[in-house]
């Protein structure tokens, strides 16, 4: 399978909020950043924007991509880019997934991400530090 998925790394107040799958069950109870695959023509900032909206409700900005390309065991790559909320005030809702927390620098490592997320944690923490 080849293309993109996109993660959004929404940072407020030295938090970055992470969602927790609920399937497959291969996945169910892990820990990811909002995100999905890259739709064909479709940018990948906005595909950002699409996502966080559909699996969060909420509307953000994006930013800069971290950590480069991680490649996915389904061949295709995960690119995580920072987001902030439009609206500091808005919380973004767990619609599709079974939680979502905001995650302090010094929780990170406490998370059973999804595998390819471990290699973006160094970078997250000198971002929220
Ligand atoms: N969204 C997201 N997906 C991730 C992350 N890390 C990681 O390995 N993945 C993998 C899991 C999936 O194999 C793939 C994206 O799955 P998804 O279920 O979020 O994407 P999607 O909504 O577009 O998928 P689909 O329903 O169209 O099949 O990327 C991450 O941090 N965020």
């Amino acid at each position: 399978m080849t293309g993109v998925v996109v993660g959004a790394a929404i940072i407020r107040a030295g938090r970055v909020l992470a969602q927790q799958r609920s399937f497959p069950s291969e996945c169910a109870g892990r820990w990811e950043f909002p995100g999905g695959r890259v739709e064909p023509g479709e940018s990948e900032r906005a595909a950002v924007v699409r996502e966080c909206h559909e699996e969060l409700g909420v509307a953000v900005s994006p930013g800069r991509l971290i950590g480069g390309d991680l490649p996915l065991a389904n061949g295709m790559v995960l690119r995580v880019y920072t987001a902030s909320l439009d609206d500091p005030a808005s919380e973004p809702a767990a619609v599709e997934h079974r939680a979502v927390r905001w995650v302090a620098a010094s929780e990170l490592d406490e998370l059973p991400w999804l595998d390819a997320d471990l290699a973006l944690l160094p970078d997250l923490r000198a971002l929220l530090s």
